[in-house]
């Protein structure tokens, strides 16, 4: 993240200056936003960049404990340098939050800089998986920097100390964010099918109960719960691979305009990368854990790969934005679409479908078959007047509230379901128009049909409160949405091995004796045991001084 803060925020001339030392990893940089007392509000960061013009330098200082630099990544123990946000003051006046470039350590000998104090925050959630990252604190005592260590693209101070805003839109100062969020949700799809692809060849492999006549028992697999269960996750998976793609697409569209000064998209870009962080990290945590429970008892294995995958996963949930702040900053957009939607001013991009808002407020839905929800045009209108339709019933009621912003705070829970609407459409969407593209190989289109239909189906059908509630469905389309549901599992049962192979991650790669390739999990299990330490003494240690003395004494206990 310092590389594309520095991109993003830096003259042509910082970059040409501090970029090839971090390609060369001349220096190691991190990037230094969230403090102690603050994470999420990144508008009450409390650390202080205040320029002197004595000596034409910024004093970087840490005023509180609240203002010490917490949970950078790479901070504790391998930066020599950071991206440090800072309320910028100057002339007596505080300008709010930019970034500094700052050196932390020396390069002859890695020991902080005279007035830095780092550390590492400590261990983490889970075996330790991410204890391999070194999320430090940091801490400033008035340390100078030159002034042309301030990120300049989108505002200076100039030799005299006046300050300059540039004519680009200061939300530019959060693009590092924007970047990084639209990864994140490629991350997700990642992630998840590694899940997927251990719990699908597994469940192919686990057999339990059913045996008739002592013949074979029956494959989990087979089971309607297991599908029912793991089919969903497998589509998400693969649902994640294309929204993300689009998501990139997004992103290099926006920063191909931000280059000729067009900041048309910009409001889009924030609202799809927060949106689709937020909702595609939150069912990728739930669905590892899922597809560790998919395994039974060995998926709680660490051998199994999947406890390690879901303790690196889950804080996806939380860095790059909490993912419900995140989502109420689409509400927010959502609210603000809405409002000018009397005003004439056609919506456009991912929000264009509020434009049909007579038609979407009052359009019933024309399934009447099980079959009907094949039909890619039913489900993308069911999505789109759900999610129109919660943003409405939204915007309604806070404008009865007393003010705007108490309406919004009052109506936060519901804001938030409307946002997930908005951005499960979007998936949806996405789905439906890459199956609707010319997609080689034999067969594969219709699997990707199939799976199109899966995640739709299945999202509708654990949001059909929404579609009911306002009045998107009946409850018999809903029942009908899940009887369809039910048979596109049957169809995708042949072909679950060979959709999560398709991923073609090798063993190695996916770490998990579950998911082998070749299937052969029990004796790689067996073999996986004896590597334990515990192991390596057939009587524990211990025995001699703990369970001796108990088992003599309990022994002689028993002879009284
Ligand atoms: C074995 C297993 C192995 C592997 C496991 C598999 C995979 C692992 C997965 C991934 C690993 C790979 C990579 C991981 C990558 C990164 C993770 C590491 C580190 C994380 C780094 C961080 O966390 S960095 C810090 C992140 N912090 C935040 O996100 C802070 C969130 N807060 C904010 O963004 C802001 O404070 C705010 C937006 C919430 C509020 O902003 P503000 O106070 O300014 O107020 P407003 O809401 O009024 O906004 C003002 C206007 O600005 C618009 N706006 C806001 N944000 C943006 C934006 N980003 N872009 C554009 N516009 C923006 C907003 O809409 C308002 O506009 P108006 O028109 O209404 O004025
Ligand atoms: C593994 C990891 C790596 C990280 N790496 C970095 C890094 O490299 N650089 C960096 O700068 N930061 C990093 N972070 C910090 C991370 O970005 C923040 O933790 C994250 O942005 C969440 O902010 P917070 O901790 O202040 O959460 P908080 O905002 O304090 O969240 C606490 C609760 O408050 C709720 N909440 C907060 N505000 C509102 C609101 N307005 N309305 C409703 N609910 C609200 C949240 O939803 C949440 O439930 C990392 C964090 C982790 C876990």
């Amino acid at each position: 993240m310092f590389v594309p803060a520095i991109k993003g925020q830096g003259t042509e001339e910082q970059q040409k200056k501090w970029l090839p030392l971090a390609y060369k990893f001349q220096i190691i940089g991190c990037y230094a936003q969230t403090e102690l007392g603050h994470g999420s509000n990144v508008q009450g960061l409390e650390t202080t960049a205040t320029f002197d013009p004595m000596t034409d330098e910024f004093v970087i200082h840490s005023p509180t404990l609240t203002s010490s630099k917490w949970w950078p990544g790479g901070l504790g123990k391998a930066s020599t340098h950071a991206v440090v946000y800072a309320r910028l003051i100057t002339e007596g006046k505080d300008y709010g939050i930019h970034g500094f470039i700052v050196q932390l350590r020396s390069l002859e000998d890695h020991s902080p800089l005279p007035g830095v104090t780092l550390g590492d925050i400590g261990g983490k959630f889970g075996s330790g998986a991410y204890n391999s990252m070194d999320n430090g604190v940091l801490r400033f005592d008035h340390v100078r920097i030159p002034r042309d260590q301030m990120l300049m693209r989108l505002s200076q101070v100039t030799r005299e100390g006046k300050y300059v805003q540039s004519d680009v839109p200061k939300q530019l100062l959060y693009g590092t964010m924007v970047y990084v969020r639209q990864s994140i949700v490629a991350d997700a799809s990642k992630a998840l099918s590694r899940a997927v692809c251990i719990a699908v060849r597994y469940s192919a492999i686990r057999k339990q109960f059913g045996s008739q006549d002592g013949g074979p028992e029956t494959q989990v697999l087979n089971y309607r719960t297991q599908q029912s269960r793991l089919f969903p996750l497998l589509a998400s998976a693969y649902a994640f691979r294309f929204v993300g793609d689009w998501l990139n697409w997004l992103y290099t569209d926006v920063t191909q305009k931000l280059e000729v000064k067009d900041y048309s998209t910009l409001q889009e870009a924030h609202a799809c990368t927060a949106g689709l962080k937020a909702v595609t990290t939150s069912a990728t945590a739930d669905a590892i854990e899922e597809c560790r429970k998919l395994c039974g008892g060995h998926g709680y294995l660490n051998s199994s790969g999947l406890p390690e995958l879901f303790a690196v996963y889950v804080p996806a949930c939380t860095y790059e934005g909490d993912n419900v702040v995140l989502l109420l900053q689409v509400a927010r957009i959502l609210m603000k679409t809405v409002s000018q939607l009397t005003s004439g001013k056609q919506p456009v991009g991912t929000m264009a479908y509020m434009g049909k808002v007579q038609h979407l407020m009052q359009s019933k839905c024309a399934v009447k078959t099980a079959e009907d929800w094949l039909n890619p045009a039913f489900i993308q209108e069911a999505f789109e007047a759900r999610a129109l339709r919660m943003a409405v019933n939204c915007a309604q009621n806070i404008g009865q509230a007393s003010n705007q912003e108490e309406g919004f705070y009052e109506r936060s829970p519901d804001l938030l379901e409307a946002a997930v609407a908005h951005i499960q459409l979007i998936i949806v969407t996405k789905f439906i128009e890459k199956v609707h593209q010319d997609i080689p190989g034999h067969g594969v289109k219709e699997q990707l049909q199939n799976l199109c239909n899966v995640y739709a189906l299945y999202t509708l059908h654990k949001h059909l409160g929404d579609f009911l509630a306002t009045g998107s469905l009946t409850p018999k389309q809903g029942a009908l949405a899940n009887e369809q549901l039910g048979k596109l599992y049957a169809q995708v049962r042949p072909n679950a091995v060979a959709l999560v192979d398709a991923f073609n991650y090798t063993d190695h790669y996916l770490g998990s004796v579950l998911g082998r390739y070749d299937g052969n999990v029990y004796p790689a299990l067996y073999e996986e045991a004896w590597k334990d330490p515990l192991n390596e003494t057939v009587v524990p240690e211990g025995y001699h001084e703990y369970l001796r003395p108990l088992l003599k004494q309990q022994l002689k206990l028993s002879r009284l």
